[in-house]
């Protein structure tokens, strides 16, 4: 099933020449597809893009049929989680125990709820020690497991995970993995971002390889 469908797409920053060029792609969901290249080459600017975080300059993002024109970013969230590089930049609040519970306070749902959900992520991502922690101390590794975690409360069907390995030594590459794999065999739909190419081959069956803003290596 195609689940993201780029059209021709092409994008500049302002005062930059194209970053991305006439890129055309369609993203499955019942497969990982891993997007990699050399820095600078384009990847985060054509996850954001994909994520509908960006829209396209001209051609279209279509994210499960719908153009990534005529949905919101909170639409968009409902569909896509999308983890940014840096962890820091996606913690809102001051303790892990908030960070789970107050999406689902913004979206209105019964505190049970919002609390059920928070410990079922605790549990998941091997958190729940940390429930009472001010996120501020909470290692790398920690905050990204937490940021995920927080994406996760949306229920999205589909994720983008920018350079997920950054900062992360091999036990905690090695937990990440499991909870990955986890989310595959739920049917979570996945785009892992990364240079890391042990980390791409060990749960992608597509790596697409990006420069200077084309798609230059498309291998299953
Ligand atoms: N907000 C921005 N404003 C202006 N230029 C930007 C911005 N973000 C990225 N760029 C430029 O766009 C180009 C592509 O950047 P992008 O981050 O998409 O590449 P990347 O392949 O993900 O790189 P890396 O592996 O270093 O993260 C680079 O030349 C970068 O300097």
């Amino acid at each position: 099933m195609v689940y993201i469908e780029a059209k021709n797409i092409s994008f500049g920053y302002p005062k930059k020449n194209k970053i991305i060029e006439n890129i055309s792609l369609s993203i499955l969901k019942n497969e990982i597809t891993a997007i990699t290249g050399h820095n600078g080459g384009g990847k985060t600017t054509l996850g954001k893009l994909l994520a509908g975080i960006f829209k396209p300059l001209g051609g279209d993002v279509l994210i499960f049929g719908d153009n990534t024109r005529e949905l919101t970013l909170g639409q968009i969230g409902e569909k896509i989680g999308y983890l940014f590089q840096n962890p820091d930049r996606q913690i809102f609040t001051s303790t892990v125990k908030e960070e789970l519970l107050f999406v689902n306070k913004l979206k209105g749902k019964s505190m049970d709820k919002a609390h059920r959900d928070m410990e079922e992520l605790l549990d998941f991502f091997d958190l729940y020690s940390k429930k009472e922690e001010v996120t501020f101390n909470l290692s790398y590794g920690e905050k990204q497991r937490l940021a995920l975690a927080a994406i996760l409360i949306n229920r999205p069907e589909f994720l983008i995970l920018d350079e997920p390995t950054t900062g992360l030594d091999k036990l905690r590459k090695n937990k990440l993995s499991k909870y990955l794999t986890k989310l595959m065999e739920k049917g979570t739909g996945m785009i892992i971002i990364s240079h890391d190419l042990e980390f791409v081959k060990s749960h992608a069956s597509r790596i697409i390889e990006i420069a200077r803003g084309e798609i230059i290596d498309d291998i299953r």
